[in-house]
């Protein structure tokens, strides 16, 4: 049987990457199902990925994560086309508005908490955020609620008796308790709301362990380091792509000190492929798997306790619960009056 795999946030970076290592170790017995906002780049992500493995499947569905009804309509496509989902990549992910904070980092290049800063920005980075169409915070949307959205649509494919699937979370070491609030947990409030999402997805993937391991479902997370790629580009604007590149020797000198700087998405993807190949019941679902690269390059993974507790994981997933019941009726609610607004008038013929 083949062993079907669907990556959100597949056309670019790390999930193109992960793709890209997948196939180069089994092409023969995979289908890749990629899952993107814009088809356009889906189709040449999917172009990259036949050329250099042309007998690869590989499959297009389209799906905003951001998006409720999206994400109900692509979970639908896939349970048309797949009996059974054997591993699912929570990869897509945002950090829109950045605001990098120059003092902080100099301030920090100077202190003992240099390897920090550098290994998870603490500190130095904020972001603004915007609200949905749904109404909801858009990074919160984007790289927790969306996915969560998608695992519980997709629960049929995923939960089979005798038979385990894989949930794989890209998170990050940004993830920070001291940005994550319970009675906010979609960061309205605060300025941190993408280290506050990726807390979040960590929260979710120990509650998702509770719930779901007796239905042979796990989920693990990772995070893939400092990664170039369009999010991290991002990060300074005004800093166009190749001065990024100009920084490499620079960046490769940091890696001495910090094994984080992955820097390429084949580095960074290294824990979600490590991940790939264990079995789920021998991970541990309160660590966070690691993709580092040595001073001499080599890639390997390491687990790292999480800052996080059973208790906080449950509160959160009863409220996920509470959000997901309100936006399923007000979803419904929107689609009986476009129906109802579209229905030719009585007495008509
Ligand atoms: N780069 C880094 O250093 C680190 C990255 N990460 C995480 O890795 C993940 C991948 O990011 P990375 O590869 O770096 O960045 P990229 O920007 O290259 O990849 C992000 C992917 O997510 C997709 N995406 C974004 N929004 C949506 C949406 N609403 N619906 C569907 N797809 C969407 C993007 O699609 P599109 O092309 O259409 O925008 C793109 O394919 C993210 O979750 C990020 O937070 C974690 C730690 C470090
Ligand atoms: C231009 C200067 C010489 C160097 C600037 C370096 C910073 C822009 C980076 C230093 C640490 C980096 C980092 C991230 C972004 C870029 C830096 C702040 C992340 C926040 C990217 C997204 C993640 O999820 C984190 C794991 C990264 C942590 C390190």
């Amino acid at each position: 049987m083949n062993k079907v795999i669907l990556v959100t946030g597949a056309n670019s970076g790390i999930g193109l990457a992960l793709c890209e290592r997948l196939l180069s170790q089994d092409m023969e017995g995979l289908q890749l199902c990629l899952a993107c906002r814009n088809m356009h780049r889906a189709q040449a992500a999917r172009s990259a990925l036949l050329s250099s493995h042309p007998t690869a499947q590989v499959d297009l569905l389209q799906m905003d994560i951001s998006s409720v009804s999206s994400v109900i309509c692509a979970a639908h496509q896939v349970k048309l086309r797949y009996s059974r989902l054997d591993y699912l990549y929570l990869n897509a992910g945002i950090m829109p508005n950045p605001q990098f904070d120059v003092k902080a980092f100099f301030r920090g290049l100077f202190s003992s908490n240099v390897i920090t800063m550098f290994a998870t920005a603490e500190g130095i980075l904020t972001q603004k955020d915007s609200i949905t169409s749904d109404g909801l915070q858009e990074i919160f949307a984007t790289n927790l609620f969306g996915h969560f959205l998608l695992i519980r649509e997709l629960e049929p494919v995923l939960c089979h008796a005798g038979h385990t699937s894989q949930l794989i979370w890209t998170s990050s070491s940004n993830a920070h308790r001291s940005a994550f609030n319970l009675e906010d947990i979609q960061h309205r409030r605060g300025n941190q709301p993408y280290s506050s999402s990726k807390y979040a997805s960590d929260l979710l993937s120990l509650a998702l362990n509770t719930h779901y391991n007796k239905e042979g479902l796990y989920s693990s997370v990772t995070c893939p380091g400092f990664v170039m790629t369009s999010l991290t580009y991002g990060i300074l604007p005004s800093f166009p792509a190749f001065l990024w590149i100009l920084l490499m020797p620079l960046f490769w000198i940091i890696r001495i000190f910090t094994n984080t700087f992955t820097l390429t998405p084949h580095n960074g993807a290294e824990a979600l492929f490590w991940l790939f190949k264990q079995k789920p019941e021998s991970l541990n679902p309160q660590v966070k798997y690691h993709s580092l690269t040595s001073g001499l390059g080599n890639n390997y993974t390491q687990p790292c306790k999480m800052d996080i507790d059973f208790e906080m994981s449950e509160v959160f997933y009863e409220k996920l619960l509470q959000l997901e019941s309100e936006v399923r009726k007000k979803l419904k609610a929107k689609q009986q009056k476009s129906s109802t607004s579209f229905s030719p008038p009585a007495g008509s013929s």
